[in-house]
């Protein structure tokens, strides 16, 4: 199963606040995309409604599976997840158990051993017995990435993942975010990383897409000239 998404003059307006203006591009299956831009910029807006959890004002965007147009939001929701600010996780349950939850809710019949190598691959395994509401901040991003790896989807959605992370998080997160066929949209403010994993920039500034780039051919330093463009300090 492949996914991709064409999206042409977006706009997003909130009130007198125009979040998003016009903008227009395309992702393809294997796509790495790197989201910058300063505070306000739009890129929020625009991860909420490539994960169909919000409606442009106006614009067309267009999901494709296996090259047959999707427009139904649970179906893609079943390819296509999300890493927020909000962990989407239950307080009161385990970190074991929020995840056999969600391998219920996503229909996945992961047995308890292959949620345990998950847990592994994010760092989490010796805490699986612990309540989510008693994680730290730390752990609780690490979970819920485990959260939005867990059905598999062909697209990840990254609202800045590396909030809260250690070293050795922040490691694990660029090892599994290298590491795979997955296509994934990062939205983040550390102009590194971003470049480091990224093999596309869109760089937005106050709602317009000021430079889509390709890594190809593209310096560190050139890029930050693109970067600084946009009047961005490069991040940790
Ligand atoms: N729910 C909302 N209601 C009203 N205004 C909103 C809402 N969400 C976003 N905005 C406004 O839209 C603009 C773009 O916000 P957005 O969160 O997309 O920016 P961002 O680039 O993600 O910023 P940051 O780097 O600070 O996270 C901002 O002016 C913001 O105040």
């Amino acid at each position: 199963m492949s996914l991709s998404i064409r999206f042409s003059e977006l706009s997003k307006q909130f009130g007198e606040t125009i979040a998003l203006w016009r903008v227009s591009e395309q992702l393809h299956p294997g796509d790495r995309v790197s989201i910058l831009g300063h505070n306000g910029a739009g890129k929020s807006t625009l991860l909420h409604i490539l994960a169909t959890l919000s409606r442009p004002s106006s614009g067309d965007i267009s999901f494709s599976l296996d090259g047959e147009t999707c427009d139904n939001p649970k179906k893609l929701r079943n390819h296509l997840t999300f890493l927020s600010h909000e962990p989407m996780l239950y307080p009161d349950l385990t970190a074991m158990e929020n995840l056999r939850f969600i391998n219920r809710l996503y229909q996945r019949n992961l047995s308890d051993a292959q949620l345990g190598e998950l847990l592994e691959r994010v760092g989490m395994a010796d805490f699986a017995e612990r309540l989510f509401r008693t994680c730290s901040r730390g752990m609780q991003q690490r979970l819920s990435l485990a959260r939005a790896l867990l059905p598999q989807p062909k697209l990840l959605l990254l609202d800045e993942p590396f909030s809260g992370l250690d070293r050795g998080g922040v490691e694990r997160m660029k090892h599994l975010f290298s590491n795979t066929e997955m296509s994934w949209i990062l939205v983040t403010h550390h102009l590194r990383l971003g470049y480091e994993l990224a093999n596309r920039f869109w760089i937005l500034h106050r709602g317009r897409m000021l430079h889509s780039l390709h890594k190809r051919d593209l310096s560190y330093e050139a890029y930050l000239r693109f970067c600084e463009g946009s009047s961005m300090e490069e991040g940790a």
